[in-house]
């Protein structure tokens, strides 16, 4: 994983739309464009008043504001306005108060409150002054942010924009589902897997591309892909057999490789390169293969990409509630369900398999040495969402 941060830079940054940036990562600071709010504002509905020690009551009625108007007016001492929510105050008033603690007869306002210096009058600037820094880089743009930033006037932001993903799924015998299966043929279910898994973090810019297992088509696709993409994922055709064509391809396109096999299951023929300034991954086809890759170095390096300061996968340390005995030497990625403190290993661990997988919430992690773990040991969990 360490590789993955290390190797993957993120993405020029770019100016985009405020509202197309969900999710994304500020590449500057943001200053604020104006004061906010950009004049006084009464919080309530009720009247504006000027006093002083001298006039605490019996206010003469001058004026009316609601929310929108373009009203500057001044008040004297005594003096007050029927004002609304949102509406400007009068330049100088100095209380706002609600219309629930006051009563109006010919034209006076009694009031039934105590006054204090600017009750319920939002002053301008109080949230942010002009030329202020509203967000700084690196920041999140969540929701609120986005509003934030939207209150300020902002339209476009800096970011690091999201990547262009191709899939290419490689396999003879896959066909897609809706079809029937001849035999000897599996339906294709990677892509599917993949596209949903992306589109879930918000990464829709995909290309889906097929392709037999044939040498000169692998490369010829892989070749297009690269050249049209920041984020290549491959699925398939990376392991020992005859034609497994894709790591052949990717290093005769003069591919980095970064590394190719890991000492893990699911996942142990992952390869993880560079070509120019294209992220490669070439997923082993097993589906719960694939899947577990993505969730442990792909979602990293998509984090990477869109200048995440500080991703790291979120884990958890969870009580095992049922044995389990590892059998290899490689490390281990389990399927499970994580319920409160708890952790369950599922049963059907096979990479070729994704019905534990799809009832799992996380990945429960043992390292290479581990032999078997108790029920009440506490496990390292990856949590998938
Ligand atoms: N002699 C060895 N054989 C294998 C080794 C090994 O070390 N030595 N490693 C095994 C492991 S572990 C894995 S994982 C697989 C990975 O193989 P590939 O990445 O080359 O993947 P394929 O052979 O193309 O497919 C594997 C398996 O998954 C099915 N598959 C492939 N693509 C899809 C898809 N898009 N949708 C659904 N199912 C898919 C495919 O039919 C195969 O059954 O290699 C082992 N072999
Ligand atoms: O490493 Mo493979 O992904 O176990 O089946």
């Amino acid at each position: 994983m360490e590789m993955v941060n290390t190797n993957v830079l993120s993405k020029k940054p770019e100016k985009i739309l405020l509202k197309d940036a969900l999710d994304l990562f500020l590449a500057e600071d943001v200053f604020s464009p104006i004061n906010m709010p950009p004049f006084n504002q009464s919080a309530m509905d009720g009247f504006a008043v000027l006093f002083d020690e001298t006039h605490q009551n019996n206010f003469t009625l001058v004026d009316e504001i609601k929310a929108g108007d373009n009203n500057k007016r001044k008040l004297n001492i005594g003096e007050a306005v029927r004002i609304f929510t949102g509406a400007p105050t009068p330049t100088n008033a100095n209380a706002v108060i609600m219309q629930e603690n006051t009563s109006v007869e010919n034209g006076v306002l009694n009031i039934d409150d105590t006054l204090t210096d600017y009750k319920n009058i939002r002053l301008e600037g109080e949230q942010i002054k002009q030329k202020q820094i509203a967000l700084q880089k690196g920041a999140k743009l969540n929701p609120a942010a986005i509003g934030f930033l939207a209150t300020l006037g902002i339209t476009e932001v800096s970011v690091h924009p999201k990547p262009k993903i191709s899939i290419v799924i490689t396999g003879n015998e896959l066909v897609t589902p809706g079809t029937p299966l001849a035999f000897g043929q599996i339906y294709e279910s990677n892509a599917i897997m993949l596209q949903t898994a992306l589109a879930k973090k918000g990464f829709t810019d995909i290309t889906l591309v097929k392709v037999k297992d044939d040498y000169n088509d692998t490369k010829t696709v892989l070749n297009n892909v690269i050249e049209q993409s920041d984020l290549v994922l491959i699925s398939g055709g990376i392991s020992v057999g005859d034609y497994d064509f894709v790591g052949k391809a990717l290093l005769e396109l003069k591919t980095q490789q970064i590394f190719y096999k890991i000492k893990q299951k699911p996942g142990k023929p992952l390869f993880f390169g560079k070509n120019q300034n294209t992220i490669i991954f070439a997923l082993p086809g097993n589906p719960a293969s694939a899947l577990t890759c993505y969730y442990i170095y792909i979602e990293s390096a998509l984090q990477k990409i869109i200048g995440n300061p500080n991703y790291s996968k979120p884990t958890t340390t969870l009580t095992l509630s049922n044995e389990y005995i590892k059998k290899g030497t490689r490390g281990e990625f389990l399927k499970a369900k994580a319920t409160g403190s708890e952790v369950e290993i599922l049963g059907s661990q096979s990479s070729a398999m994704l019905n534990s997988f799809a009832q799992a919430n996380a990945l429960v992690y043992l390292e290479d040495d581990v032999k078997m773990v108790k029920k009440g040991e506490k496990v390292k969990t990856y949590i998938i969402d």
